[in-house]
């Protein structure tokens, strides 16, 4: 059985951040000229874009995996590493973007409609730009973060303005065929047509799509035979067009009672209602149809549809179907709100990148979570203790030890950063306590000063320039 390739599972995984670069400008009687080691690169992004050109998913489902190139780390002399090259993946327009759980992330429709799907990782700071007036030397850099990576769910919902709807070989394939340029594949045996098949018709003044999509069978909408796979691609098309078989050798059916089967399946399926319809009586070069095509004609009429007597292979009654469409595409054409604007770039919801969360765990250990604490653990290289040192720091000036020791943390108790199957632990010893902070400047008695002492002051500017630098560093230019 073949597999329907209008929906791909996608694994894409951004590009990893370069490394900081920890180094020491080096010249001739002069050995310790400052830090000068440059910044990681930025890991490319996975981005999906909508590519007119683009008819299928089918190349996804040949390569599945996808990676963007990781940032070049960082070298001496201030030379920053090279940034990650975007991967710019094509797709169809009308391509519907989920998660793993079948969340809808972005319905991508236009031209040139962007979806970023994997943030590549922020590059490290190398130690230059590490350096404050407290910190003159930093012997360490910080790491590049890891690309985003995971799994997406691509669906294609075709965009076109008539859906050839109707049981196998009723058809479909052979009216498209002869309708447009569109040479799909035709047979006489059931699910001929797997993917859509679109197909550009003109009709006077009036150029439209239409899209024959593969055949319906009793239970499509729970899933029968290609079921819900193709029921998609008719949700975006503004009219439906019934392609009923007066010819069929079945002996249980005939076009009417075909005509309710797919009425009562696009009912289960839902919110097809408001769609304009028509019926097309095809094979009337068939003696036996033609009869039979005149005999239903009047109930079909009655039951409101315009009825049409084509025969695909004789190429009968063409021009009038095509006329009629075009007719019926410009009026709905006409009531529907101008077009979506396209280049429409969406981004994952950005996190909230302001707070954490400290809870208690177990006796003695407590976690911690938020955006920022976790990536500068990402950031940290545990080897090194100056690194560690400044990893301290900055979870101290966001408030976290605070925090910890409101939720009755002690020196020595498990301290969590991240969640429960990746998070750093270890053994808290506060730098609070340590009473730094309450010294001076010397000869400074800051119990008579202001809230904020000098070398307070001096810290906050210090802490406001690592920030600032860091914000820099994650500048996003979208
Ligand atoms: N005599 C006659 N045969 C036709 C006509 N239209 C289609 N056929 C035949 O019917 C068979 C099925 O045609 P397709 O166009 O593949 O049917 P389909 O509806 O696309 O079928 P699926 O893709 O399986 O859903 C083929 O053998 C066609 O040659 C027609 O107007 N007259
Ligand atoms: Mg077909």
């Amino acid at each position: 059985m073949t597999t329907f390739v209008d929906r791909v599972e996608l694994h894409v995984a951004a590009g990893n951040g370069g490394h900081g670069c920890a180094s020491v400008h080096r010249e001739k009687f002069k050995p310790l000229g400052g830090p000068d080691g440059g910044n990681g690169g930025r890991g490319g992004d996975v981005v999906l874009v909508v590519d007119q050109s683009v008819t299928t998913l089918l190349d996804y489902h040949h390569s599945p995996h996808r990676k963007a190139t990781n940032g070049k780390p960082g070298e001496g002399g201030n030379r920053s590493g090279k940034d990650g090259q975007d991967l710019i993946l094509p797709v169809p327009d009308g391509t519907v973007v989920l998660d793993g759980n079948g969340e809808v992330l972005a319905d991508l429709v236009g031209h040139g409609t962007t979806y970023v799907a994997a943030d590549g990782g922020r590059g490290g700071l190398g130690n230059a730009a590490l350096a404050s007036a407290r910190r003159k030397a930093p012997g360490f850099a910080l790491l590049g973060e890891p690309g985003r990576a995971g799994d997406i769910v691509l669906e294609l919902k075709t965009v076109a303005d008539v859906a050839l709807v109707g049981y196998p070989s009723a058809g479909k394939s052979s009216l498209i065929s002869v309708l447009s340029a569109a040479k799909p594949k035709i047979a006489d045996y059931p699910f001929t047509t797997l993917v859509p098949n679109l197909g550009v018709v003109t009709a006077g003044s009036t150029v439209y799509t239409v899209a024959d999509v593969p055949g319906l069978i009793p239970g499509a909408s729970q899933g029968r035979g290609l079921g819900l796979e193709f029921l998609r691609h008719v949700e975006r098309c503004s009219v439906l067009v019934h392609v009923l078989d007066t010819a069929t050798l079945e002996s249980d059916r005939d076009p009417v009672s075909d005509l309710d089967v797919i009425e009562e399946e696009l009912r289960q399926y839902g919110g097809l209602d408001d769609r304009p319809r028509i019926v097309v009586l095809n094979k009337t070069d068939i003696p036996d149809g033609k009869d039979l095509a005149e005999m239903i004609r009047p109930d079909l009429e009655e039951r409101g549809y315009r009825v049409f007597e084509v025969s695909a292979v004789a190429h009968l009654g063409l021009k009038e179907l095509s006329f009629a469409l075009a007719e019926i595409v410009a009026k709905a054409r006409a009531a529907r709100p101008q077009e979506e604007a396209t280049r429409i770039v969406i981004r994952p919801k950005a996190v909230d990148d302001a707070g954490f969360t400290v809870t208690r765990e177990d006796e003695g250990l407590f976690r911690v979570r938020g955006d920022k604490p976790e990536r500068w653990v990402r950031q940290t290289d545990f080897n090194n203790d100056e690194a560690v040192g400044y990893l301290a720091d900055r979870l101290n000036r966001l408030g976290v030890e605070e925090e910890l020791m409101k939720a009755g943390a002690r020196a020595g108790d498990g301290v969590a950063i991240g969640p429960e199957d990746d998070a750093v632990v270890f053994d808290w010893e506060p730098t609070l306590m340590a009473g730094a902070e309450m010294l001076g400047r010397r000869g400074e008695d800051h119990r008579f000063e202001a809230p904020r002492p000098a070398a307070q002051r001096r810290r906050d500017r210090d802490a406001e320039r690592d920030e600032a630098q860091q914000e820099f560093d994650g500048f996003e230019p979208f």
